[in-house]
């Protein structure tokens, strides 16, 4: 099925899905104030593949999902999703932390709303809605409303909803990390599954180096504030990679030990940290001399 929106037949030769390049962004605040958000980001997310960003609280995440949706323009520099100018609509599917479902309708009533803009007939939306909560595991849910369903299960119908309008982008901010551990991994798994059905382009956002690692084909790591790219890595390990065992295996085991300093080092070398400005303890200023450091690749 066809979403509409982005011309396809010029697509099929583009690689890249998203293009960002020398994309700065400031907000200015009611005192006048000014916050750099972003300072001259380049990346590129290319078609079919899993990119996630990755980086300290603040750094600029969320602002770069926005400007991709086009919901908010860059200062400077230049954005492209599939070779145009991004707009919201359905080619674009969104899911967040916060779930974002409407209350007063149920699981199928959300998924079918987020269907009105493409064009189906209520018959044709009711069954597209009823075989996606079927895909996330939740028909028996269908006609449940949101306050009746875990975090989990909202995320799922979220999901569901998102990928109902089978868009060829699909744009992830945090989304498990309001979900309890063992779900979250589950969500993961599920988030997989759905994913190798139709290798849509994927950026995802998370502070989790676990979750980047398990998910992604290439992790973007961003520095704090103003939110700039600091490296890229491809994440070379085979997939399906939802056994267990991935997490033994000796790449992963790398891979997670070196981004988890990497995180460590940005977050405490943001000036604005908390960490920053806090009073060291007495067993951090009395620390060995042969601390290990992130250099180690
Ligand atoms: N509409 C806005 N007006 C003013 N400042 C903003 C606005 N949106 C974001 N900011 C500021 O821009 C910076 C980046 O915010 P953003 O939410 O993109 O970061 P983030 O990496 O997603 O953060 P987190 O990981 O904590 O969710 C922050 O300092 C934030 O306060």
């Amino acid at each position: 099925m066809s979403a509409g929106g982005l011309p396809r037949d010029t697509a099929a030769s583009v690689a890249q899905a998203v293009l960002l390049e020398g994309v700065s962004k400031s907000f200015r605040s009611g005192k006048g104030s000014r916050t750099e958000a972003l300072r001259d980001v380049t990346l590129s997310v290319p078609e079919g593949k899993f990119v996630t960003l990755l980086g300290p609280s603040g750094c600029g995440k969320t602002t770069l999902l926005r400007i991709v949706d086009g919901l908010i323009a860059p200062d400077i520099g230049r954005v492209e999703v599939y070779g145009s100018a991004p707009r919201p609509g359905p080619d674009i599917g969104l899911v967040f932390q916060s779930f974002r479902l409407i209350p007063w309708l149920t699981a199928q009533a959300n998924v079918e709303f987020a269907l009105r803009s493409l064009a189906l007939s209520r018959p044709d939306r009711q069954a597209q809605a009823h075989e996606y909560l079927g895909l996330v595991g939740l028909t028996g849910f269908a006609q449940a409303y949101p306050a009746e369903l875990s975090g989990g299960m909202k995320q799922r119908v979220a999901l569901a909803r998102a990928l109902a309008c089978e868009p060829r982008i699909l744009l992830m901010d945090e989304p498990f990390a309001s979900i309890d551990a063992q779900t979250r991994e589950l969500m993961q798994v599920e988030l997989m599954r759905l994913w190798a059905r139709r290798k849509s382009a994927v950026l995802f956002v998370t502070h989790s180096v676990d979750e980047a690692i398990v998910l992604s084909d290439q992790i973007v790591l961003l520095g704090p504030r103003p939110g700039r790219v600091v490296e890229s890595l491809d994440v070379d390990l085979d997939r399906p990679r939802w056994a267990y065992d991935t997490r033994s295996d000796a790449r992963y085991v790398e891979l997670r030990r070196y981004l988890s300093a990497r995180m460590r080092d940005l977050v405490l070398a943001d000036p604005q940290s908390e960490f920053f400005q806090r009073e060291p303890t007495s067993t951090e200023t009395a620390a060995p001399e042969n601390e290990p450091t992130a250099s180690g690749r």
